[in-house]
């Protein structure tokens, strides 16, 4: 560390990936890693799992309270009136290229929504609790819009209106499909949204902190975030854990597999965690949702080999706290929906929005600028040498 100007003190405070710092204070969601356990509001995820909706959940999360029959039912129909999105979005998204991951579409109309939708932008992030409200309902409303749309027009086909008579996962899935879904179908994809909704200071939710911290406007600081969870470590895994499923093949060639990841020392997909060090209380959620979808057409080779994973994996990772994570058994349902295998962390980030909207508007008005420090590895004090000299 020659020539560096670190002090004991920053070296000392120095923890890589800011494991174990805390960035913020926040009342959204508390998670206790090591007895597999998630609240939101103070509500365990088993709760809201089997009893709530994605639009109550959502509510939850952005207003710290259940919301009363009244007050859901206003909310609920905000949200339909607000799916529609405006054609010049969807001629921008004709434009991309075929071969564009859905989530970098998503991404970029996310961030492009910001001016059709001016925000006023505020020194003081003195904003009205309207126009805050105004832009939750617009941004949860319409994500699952621009992925169907996108997901459709990919392949030629024109998107699908969206329809003000389905409930939230019902819409995103006639949109995608062409087709109302079965009620268990519904069910299923607003539990998978409900449980994928929040989750403290993840990745993404950091990066729509840091970003909304700058009084950047809420489209630019979604937007940010959807391309956090879009990487492989974080939402991206979902779509990973199928690649891995589908490039083991069966349930024999698990074992053999495994050796090898491990003797390579790469990461297995959908396993492990910063803050849990037992299994994702949301993966045990998401094989009973499998499991209710298998009950009537019987369990397939994916769970097989995803079982089988997390068996084999569980007496050398499982020992030191590495076990699957809410992306390890997603894909698994999803895929028995019929949804391309791509549209899964598209599905995540749907889901997640309400969270980062709740800790976006818990930071308004009460929040710093993110700035944190570096220990300083480089040299000091050296001359310029002119072209000619080097
Ligand atoms: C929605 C979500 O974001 S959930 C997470 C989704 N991501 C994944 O599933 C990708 C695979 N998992 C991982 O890469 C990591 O576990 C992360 C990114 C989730 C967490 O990373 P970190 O908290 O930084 O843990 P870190 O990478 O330091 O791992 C700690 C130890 O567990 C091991 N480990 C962690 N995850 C895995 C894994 N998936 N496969 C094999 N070993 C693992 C590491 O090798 C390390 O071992 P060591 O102490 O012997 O060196
Ligand atoms: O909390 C994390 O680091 C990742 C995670 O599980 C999530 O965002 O749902």
């Amino acid at each position: 560390m020659a020539d560096s100007d670190a002090t004991e003190e920053s070296i000392a405070c120095f923890s890589p990936g800011l494991a174990g710092i805390p960035v913020a204070e926040s009342a959204v969601s508390y998670v206790d890693g090591k007895l597999g356990h998630l609240e939101y509001r103070g509500i365990d995820i088993e709760q809201l799992a089997e009893r709530s909706s994605f639009e109550e959940t959502s509510y939850l999360l952005l207003y710290g309270k259940l919301p009363t029959a009244n007050e859901l039912a206003a909310f609920d129909a905000e949200l339909r009136h607000h799916r529609r999105i405006k054609f010049r979005i969807r001629d921008m998204m004709k434009c991309f290229p075929e071969s564009a991951h859905p989530m970098d579409s998503l991404q970029a109309t996310v961030a492009a929504l910001g001016m059709f939708y001016p925000f006023p932008k505020s020194l003081e992030g003195e904003l009205g609790p309207k126009t805050v409200h105004q832009v939750c309902v617009n941004l949860i409303a319409k994500l699952p819009t621009l992925v169907a749309a996108h997901a459709r027009m990919r392949h030629g086909d024109d998107p699908i209106a969206p329809r003000d008579d389905l409930s939230h996962a019902a819409n995103f899935y006639y949109m995608l499909t062409g087709e109302k879904p079965y009620p268990l179908t519904e069910r299923i994809l607003d539990v998978a949204f409900i449980v994928h909704a929040e989750h403290e200071m993840n990745a993404s939710t950091f990066s729509t902190l840091v970003t909304a911290s700058t009084h950047a406007d809420p489209y630019t600081s979604i937007s940010a975030a959807i391309g956090s969870l879009s990487g492989p470590l974080h939402g991206g895994a979902n779509e990973d854990v199928l690649h891995m499923l589908n490039e083991i093949g069966s349930v024999e060639n698990v074992e053999a597999y495994l050796n090898g990841k491990l003797e390579r020392k790469e990461k297995i997909a959908g396993l492990g965690h910063r803050v849990y060090k037992t299994r994702d209380p949301r993966a045990t959620l998401l094989v009973k949702l499998y499991k209710q979808l298998t009950d009537k057409i019987g369990v397939d080779t994916d769970y097989q080999i995803a079982r089988q994973v997390e068996r084999l994996s569980e007496s050398t990772l499982g020992a030191k706290g590495v076990c699957p994570n809410v992306d390890f058994y997603s894909g698994i349902v999803y895929r028995k929906l019929g949804i391309p295998t791509d549209i899964f962390t598209p599905i995540f980030a749907i889901a997640r929005v309400s969270g980062w909207l709740a800790h976006w508007k818990e930071q308004l008005g009460n929040g710093r600028i993110y700035r944190p420090s570096q220990i300083y590895t480089g040299k000091r004090d050296q001359s310029y040498i002119p072209l000619e000299d080097r």
